[in-house]
């Protein structure tokens, strides 16, 4: 025993050797990084080339500090001892001493794999993996797990992993990273060489949120060409990303967008409506039915006469669609579509114009030569007169200067107006509106919808946009304007059950290489969310092509509290078995209480629990009803209240559920609203079950399930 600790304490000076020589050089590379900076930032006397280089400089310095900076936390948290001897310390990013020497390799480097890899079935040549905690600059403890099957010798300090340590941790409202502790099987969908798309599906608390992150920043890691084309991460609503915002910043990654769909489009939705409405407005029947009502503004199979300054032209069926074909190629919208329209009828229009002429100056000199007059004889050249480019020009008949005309061509006002006839310029926004108040076209798309439903989303298309309405505005614009200009290399999409078949097409539409990695879980699917399938989201975009993996492990929630969860996962998800916890707690409460007491019950446990968990959180798991009152009450610092259709993703110690038959009943996804609520907390489940009676017997007549 006395070895072990004599051991544990050389080991941490020993590590405390090799962490200060790694901070001594990230500090000098942070200071050669500012010196560099200062330099770019020099006033340049040159030209523009000089400056966009200093320009360019400037920001490759200010990202390399930046990345210094957000390693300086637990810069090195690893180390592999392979059986041969060779040790190798993994960490936030990869160092070497100024001659050349290996002191830190990255984590998302090939070298650090065995970190995660290695098990005692397959030690991938390790002896000994060893974790360390290090605070402000200083190891403060070490872990060892050893791979050979010998015994730990004084130099090995085996003891709860690190793991075990983070997951036992108090809350903090925001999601930590896991560089550390990624678990094998989180690390192989990680580190994974395809850079296609990727589905991670798995219970709650599988790690599918900490697996994508982590595969964000290995992909911007791994795949520079992705990379350079950035990386966005799109989640179901502001309280979810702010919950993740931390991650990818302390895993040195500042350049990835999150965002939400109104982040995407720039517009808020200000208004609410019903589920059954926002299901119906996610189908993509109606992409189609925008499509149409485009396509509708394009002319189709018509002859066009224009009247132009050199004579009256008409351009045939065949010509005009050819003209529009070719103006709509790569998908450049509607708008953009019709100045290009414009610029094929004006060339097919000079091509008339031309054989117009050839036909009349043809039919010009037939008639000369009747008269007896031969234009090719008057002017051949006579004998020994040297052949001018002005006969030459004159032999070819007038001297007509065809691009001048269409330079006139394409500013003629009345071609434009013929052209504004067939093919108008539009509004996205309008667009979308006269579609939602075509009741015929949205008793097509979605027949299922009642005529009160239609009448409504026709008035509500009125009153500003819902949450629904985005990615059809978003379809609009693309059918109008054109796709979007800023897409993605990868996009990571969470909670991607969430997704109606619109809400694809509108991620889609921003990640056009389809490198993504999608995580969610179907059994926690929300009321307007209509996809069965992983294949039927992804089908209409890359068919079959995606990989899927299953992660199995449960990290959030304990064993008790998973248990309590089955009946209600057999009624959503009968084919879904429960994941395997490996935490073990306390056994969920239930409480029976009078409506009346909701409040005093809730406020009560939250107290009771800031003075026995003071650094916990607890989160209060409501129907909107309820969440609304409390929320506009008092409420503790350490307490959150979220309504169950939000709380997907979120995490607390001590969750309550207020009212579970009130979730239930809310909406149509009632009872996974529940099982997403119950799998919130990662120690304690208390849930209030609200009686009739005026004042239950005691608040607190609880049973433990
Ligand atoms: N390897 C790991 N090391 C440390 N913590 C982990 C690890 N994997 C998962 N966790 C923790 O487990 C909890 C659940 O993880 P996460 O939120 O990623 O699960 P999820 O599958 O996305 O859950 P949900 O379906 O509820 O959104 C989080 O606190 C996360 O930080």
């Amino acid at each position: 025993m006395v070895d072990a600790v004599a051991g544990k304490a050389g080991q941490i000076a020993s590590e405390q050797r090799s962490i200060e020589v790694m901070y001594a050089r990230l500090d000098q590379k942070k200071a050669d990084a500012i010196v560099a900076s200062e330099e770019a930032m020099a006033p340049s006397i040159d030209g523009a080339e000089s400056r966009w280089a200093r320009d360019d400089m400037v920001r490759r310095t200010a990202g390399t500090l930046g990345v210094l900076e957000l390693a300086e936390r637990s810069l090195c948290f690893g180390r592999i001892d392979s059986a041969d001897g060779k040790a190798l310390h993994v960490g936030r990013i990869g160092l070497r001493s100024k001659s050349g020497e290996i002191l830190l390799v990255d984590w998302r480097a090939e070298a650090a794999r065995p970190f995660y890899a290695a098990t005692m079935a397959s030690p991938l040549g390790l002896r000994r993996r060893r974790h360390l905690r290090v605070e402000d600059r200083r190891v403060v403890d070490v872990s060892d797990e050893l791979f050979d099957g010998t015994g730990p010798t004084s130099a090995d300090v085996v003891s709860d992993g690190p793991l075990v340590l983070a997951l036992g941790a108090a809350r903090t409202g925001r999601m930590r990273e896991a560089a550390a502790t990624l678990q094998r099987e989180q690390d192989e969908i990680v580190r994974s060489g395809h850079r296609g798309i990727m589905v991670v599906d798995g219970g709650p608390g599988t790690g599918k949120t900490i697996v994508a992150l982590h595969r964000a920043a290995y992909v911007l890691y791994a795949f520079p060409t992705i990379a350079e084309r950035g990386v966005l991460v799109f989640g179901p609503n502001r309280r979810f990303l702010a919950y993740i915002s931390d991650v990818l910043p302390s895993l040195g990654e500042n350049n990835v967008q999150l965002a939400t769909g109104p982040d995407l489009l720039g517009v808020e939705a200000t208004r609410s409506e019903s589920d059954a409405v926002a299901r119906a407005k996610g189908r993509r029947l109606l992409a189609e039915a925008l499509a149409r009502r485009v396509r509708d503004r394009q002319p189709h199979g018509v002859p066009l006469r224009f009247t132009t300054a050199h004579g009256a032209v008409t351009l045939d069926a065949s010509r005009v669609d050819a003209a529009r074909r070719s103006a709509l190629q790569g998908g450049i919208g509607h708008n953009r579509g019709r100045a290009l329209f414009l610029e094929h009828v004006v060339d097919d229009l000079v091509d008339e114009l031309e054989q117009q002429t050839a036909r009349d100056m043809s039919d010009f000199e037939d008639e000369l030569k009747n008269v007896g007059v031969d234009l090719d004889r008057m002017f051949a050249p006579q004998p020994g007169y040297a052949e001018s480019e002005e006969a030459d020009s004159r032999s070819d008949g007038l001297e007509i200067d065809w691009d001048r005309i269409r330079d006139d061509l394409l500013g003629d006002i009345s071609i434009d107006r013929t052209i504004a006839q067939v093919w108008p310029r539009l509004r996205a926004d309008d667009v979308l509106r006269e579609l939602l108040t075509d009741p015929e076209v949205l008793a097509e798309a979605a027949p299922e919808l009642s005529d009160e439903q239609i009448d409504s989303i026709g008035a509500g298309a009125q009153a500003g946009w819902s949450r629904a309405d985005l990615p059809l505005l978003d379809e609009a614009r693309a059918q109008v304007d054109g796709l979007p200009e800023i897409t993605y290399g990868h996009v990571v999409v969470d909670e991607a059950q969430q997704l109606s078949e619109m809400e694809w097409r509108m991620l889609m539409h921003r990640c056009p290489s389809r490198s993504m990695t999608i995580v969610g879980d179907l059994a926690q699917a929300g009321p307007t969310s209509s996809i069965a399938r992983w294949e039927d989201a992804l089908e209409p975009f890359v068919e079959g092509r995606f990989t899927h993996h299953t992660l199995t492990v449960n990290y959030r929630t304990t064993a008790e509290i998973l248990e309590a969860t089955k009946p209600i996962l057999a009624q959503i998800a009968p084919a879904q078995s429960l994941s395997y916890s490996i935490r073990r707690g306390e056994a969920p409460i239930n409480l029976t209480v009078a409506a009346a007491e909701i409040d005093d019950a809730v406020a009560d446990i939250v107290t009771q629990s800031a003075r026995d968990h003071p650094d916990e959180l607890v989160g209060i798991v409501a129907a909107t009803q309820h969440a609304r009152r409390i929320e506009s009450g008092p409420l503790d610092a350490r307490a959150a209240i979220v309504s169950a259709t939000d709380a997907r993703g979120l995490e607390f110690d001590t969750v309550i559920i207020i009212d579970p038959d009130e979730i239930q009943q809310e909406s149509e996804s009632g009872l996974r609203d529940l099982y997403v609520a119950q799998t919130r907390a990662t120690k304690r489940l208390i849930t209030l079950t609200i009686t009739a009676a005026e004042s239950a017997p005691s608040r607190c007549r609880s049973s433990r399930s």
